[in-house]
């Protein structure tokens, strides 16, 4: 199977790496060429537009930042708009809004083309892994075809109905993890400063109820103060963002959420943006008046 995969960050390139390993042929575009190389020494080719890369594939998948990028890939010039028609499938794996999601659709049906939003659930090594939970809406013909790559990329494949479906509930998810993580933060310094070793409180946490893999995997870097970026903090804050707009639409009050994200807020402004969104956890250290 010949697939085109627009946007190469850390999702993008573990996915498309994935693709290549499993034996699809890929053609990649990065907004920052460059980043196509390690992916061209592993079998892809490379197209030099968003639309150039829609005109060689029949499917072509996207991982993009937020929904600014991901409108921009499909409206601006050289972009998928321009190539994309009759027989042709998008499928939109970003995480953005339901906004976003059915203003692309709508632009990608009027060509003919057909439309998949599709977010995942896991991070960067669930994506090297293959172990994804895909969340799809749309198309169903469309899904149904590109169900041999969703296999490779994902351990679990979902089709929630009509396309927004898919970006609300990667939304809730992602709003109920930066909740949590935050929470947690909160515990690993309370437990520190009350005199308690908050190793032995990853122990006790990993042992009840409330075990999970994210307080597991992230834990022993937190406690050494190492976020080496799996699922940046901005992408994190984009997140709590939208899923606050989605509740302020429902009129769901979310004051948790809402805490959370003024957490991760405080993050971006000292410059954590670009790190794992466990970063949050900087927000709660003392300041250091040594100097
Ligand atoms: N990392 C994770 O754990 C997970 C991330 N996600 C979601 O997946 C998406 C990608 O995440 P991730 O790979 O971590 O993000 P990265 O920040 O690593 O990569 C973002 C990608 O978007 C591209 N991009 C940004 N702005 C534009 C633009 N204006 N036009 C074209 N391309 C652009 C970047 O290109 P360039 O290289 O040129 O900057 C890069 O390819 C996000 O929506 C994120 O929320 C979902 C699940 C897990
Ligand atoms: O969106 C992030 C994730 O880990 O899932």
């Amino acid at each position: 199977m010949e697939v085109g995969f627009l946007g190469l960050g850390i999702m993008g390139k573990a996915m498309s790496m994935n693709l290549l390993r499993h034996g699809f042929k890929v053609t990649v575009w990065n907004r920052t060429l460059s980043k196509c190389d390690e992916l061209v020494e592993h079998g892809a080719s490379i197209g030099e537009t968003p639309a150039a890369v829609i005109k060689k594939c029949k499917y072509t998948i996207a991982m993009l930042s937020d929904p600014s990028a991901a409108l921009s890939v499909v409206f601006d010039k050289d972009g998928v708009l321009e190539q994309i028609g009759n027989g042709k499938g998008y499928v939109d794996m970003s995480t953005v809004d339901a906004d976003t999601s059915s203003k692309i659709s709508e632009a990608i049906k009027s060509k003919g083309g057909s439309f998949l939003e599709a977010p995942v659930s896991g991070s960067k090594k669930p994506a090297e892994d293959g172990q994804l939970v895909i969340l799809a809406a749309g198309d169903k013909a469309l899904y149904d075809e590109v169900v041999p790559a969703f296999d490779v990329l994902g351990k679990k494949s979902f089709h929630l109905g009509e396309v927004g479906n898919s970006a609300k509930m990667k939304l809730v998810v992602n709003m109920i993890m930066g909740s949590m993580m935050n929470a947690f933060s909160e515990g690993l310094t309370l437990a520190g400063r009350s005199g308690l070793n908050p190793s032995t409180l990853l122990d006790v946490l990993d042992l009840g109820a409330i075990a999970n893999p994210m307080f597991k995997m992230k834990g022993p870097s937190m406690l050494k103060n190492n976020y080496s970026p799996a699922f940046p903090l901005k992408h994190q804050q984009k997140d709590m963002r939208l899923a606050l707009a989605l509740g302020d639409e429902n009129a769901v009050p979310m004051p948790i959420a809402a805490a959370a994200n003024e957490a991760f807020k405080k993050a971006r402004s000292m410059g954590l943006g670009d790190l794992d969104f466990s970063a949050v956890h900087e927000t709660l250290k003392k300041p250091d008046h040594s100097s």
